[in-house]
C-alpha cells in the first residue's frame, strides 16, 4: 500500500494475473465481547482479479455474509484493510462511502430489495438518481439487453416474477458500471430456471460487459458458473479453486452429486436445482435478518 495515497500500489504490470479490482488484507470481524464474542472473520486476505467471476461458499456461519459485507462498505472490520477500485475503503467515513456506494459498488440480496412502488426502469437507476449521476443510455441498453428485461421496464416488482425482479435488481446494481458487483446468494429464493437466467446474467456481465462479480452461493450448480471458487471454514478461507469442474466444488465442500440435478451438458448448461437432496445439508438457506434499510440507494436494500 502506498500510505502516501492512502492507495494499494499498482500491481507488476509483467504480472500474469489480471489486477485485484478488490482486496482484503488481515480481515478481523469480531461481533460482542468477552465470552460472547464471536470471530466471524479471522485474518482473511483476498485479491478479486478484475474481470472475474469468483463464488464464495462455506457452511452456515463461516463468514461468507460478513467478508461480502465488508468488502461492499456495508460493515466495518474489527482490524484490516478493505481496498476496492484502489481505494481503502475499511477507513473510511460512513459519508464517503455511501457516496462510493451509490456508483462505485453494486450489491445484489438475495430478497431482490426493489422499490413497490417505482417501475423497473426506475429501480434500476435508482442509485444513480439518488447520487444525481447521469445515466449512460448506451450502457443502459447494454445492462437492460443482457438482462433480457426489455419489455418489461414499465412494470412495477409485484407484477414480475422472482426472476424477473432479481434480473431487475442485477441491472440496478450494474446500471452505474461498478467497480465490483457483490452479490449475496443472489438465487437464493429462485427456481431452477430463473436462477439458470440470473447466474447466466452474472456471468455474462463479466465475460461480455467486463464486470467483476464475487457472489456468495451455498449451491455447486451456482459456483460451477464462476472462474474462481473460495471456501470459507470459522472465519478464514481454507480453499481457493482456479476454474474447478462442479466435481472438484463437490468434493471441496463434501457433498455428493445429486442425480436429479445433473446439468445436461457443458460447465454452463449447470442447472441449479431447489434445496433438496444431499446439498441441502451443506448449509441452511439464507436467514431472513439478512435484509436491511441500506437507504442510500446504493443497494436500495429493504
Ligand atoms: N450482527 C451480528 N451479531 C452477532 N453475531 C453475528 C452478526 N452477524 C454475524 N454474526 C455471526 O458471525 C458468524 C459469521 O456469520 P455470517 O453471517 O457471516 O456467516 P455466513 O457464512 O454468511 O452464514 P449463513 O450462510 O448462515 O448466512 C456467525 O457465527 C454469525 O452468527
Amino acid at each position: 500500500m502506498d500510505p502516501a495515497r492512502g492507495r494499494h500500489a499498482q500491481p507488476d504490470a509483467s504480472s500474469e494475473q489480471p489486477p485485484a479490482q478488490a482486496s482484503a488484507r488481515d480481515l478481523v470481524k469480531t461481533y460482542g465481547a468477552g465470552e460472547t464474542e464471536v470471530r466471524a472473520l479471522d485474518g482473511v486476505s483476498v485479491d478479486f482479479a478484475r474481470g472475474r467471476l469468483t463464488a464464495i461458499m462455506g457452511p452456515s456461519g463461516s463468514g461468507k455474509s460478513t467478508l461480502m459485507h465488508c468488502m461492499a462498505g456495508l460493515d466495518t472490520p474489527t482490524s484490516g484493510t478493505v481496498v476496492v477500485d484502489d481505494v481503502e475503503i475499511s477507513s473510511m467515513s460512513q459519508r464517503a462511502l455511501t457516496r462510493l456506494r451509490r456508483t462505485r459498488i453494486g450489491f445484489v440480496f438475495q430478497a431482490y430489495n426493489l422499490v413497490p412502488t417505482l417501475t423497473a426502469e426506475e429501480n434500476i437507476t435508482l442509485p444513480l438518481d439518488i447520487a444525481r449521476a447521469p445515466v449512460d443510455p448506451a450502457w443502459f441498453d447494454a445492462v437492460v439487453d443482457a438482462v433480457g428485461l426489455r419489455s418489461r421496464l414499465r412494470h412495477r416488482p409485484n407484477a414480475l416474477s422472482g426472476g424477473e425482479q432479481q434480473r431487475v435488481a442485477c441491472a440496478r446494481a450494474l446500471v452505474s458500471r461498478p467497480s465490483v458487483v457483490f452479490a449475496d446468494e443472489p438465487t437464493g429464493n429462485l427456481d431452477s430456471k430463473s436462477s439458470r437466467e440470473v447466474l447466466t446474467f452474472l456471468r455474462q456481465s463479466v465475460d461480455e460487459l467486463g464486470q467483476t462479480v464475487v457472489m456468495v452461493t451455498h449451491d455447486p450448480r451456482a459456483a460451477a458458473y464462476a472462474h474462481r471458487v473460495l471456501l470459507l471454514g470459522d472465519g478464514r478461507i481454507t480453499a481457493d479453486l482456479d476454474h474447478p469442474s462442479r466435481a472438484e466444488i463437490l468434493a471441496a465442500v463434501g457433498a455428493e452429486d445429486d442425480d436429479d440435478a445433473r446439468p445436461a451438458t457443458g460447465r454452463y448448461a449447470a442447472v441449479p436445482a431447489p434445496r433438496t437432496g444431499p446439498l441441502a445439508v451443506v448449509e441452511a438457506p439464507r436467514r431472513a435478518r439478512r435484509a436491511r434499510v441500506d437507504g442510500d440507494g446504493g443497494g436500495v436494500e429493504s
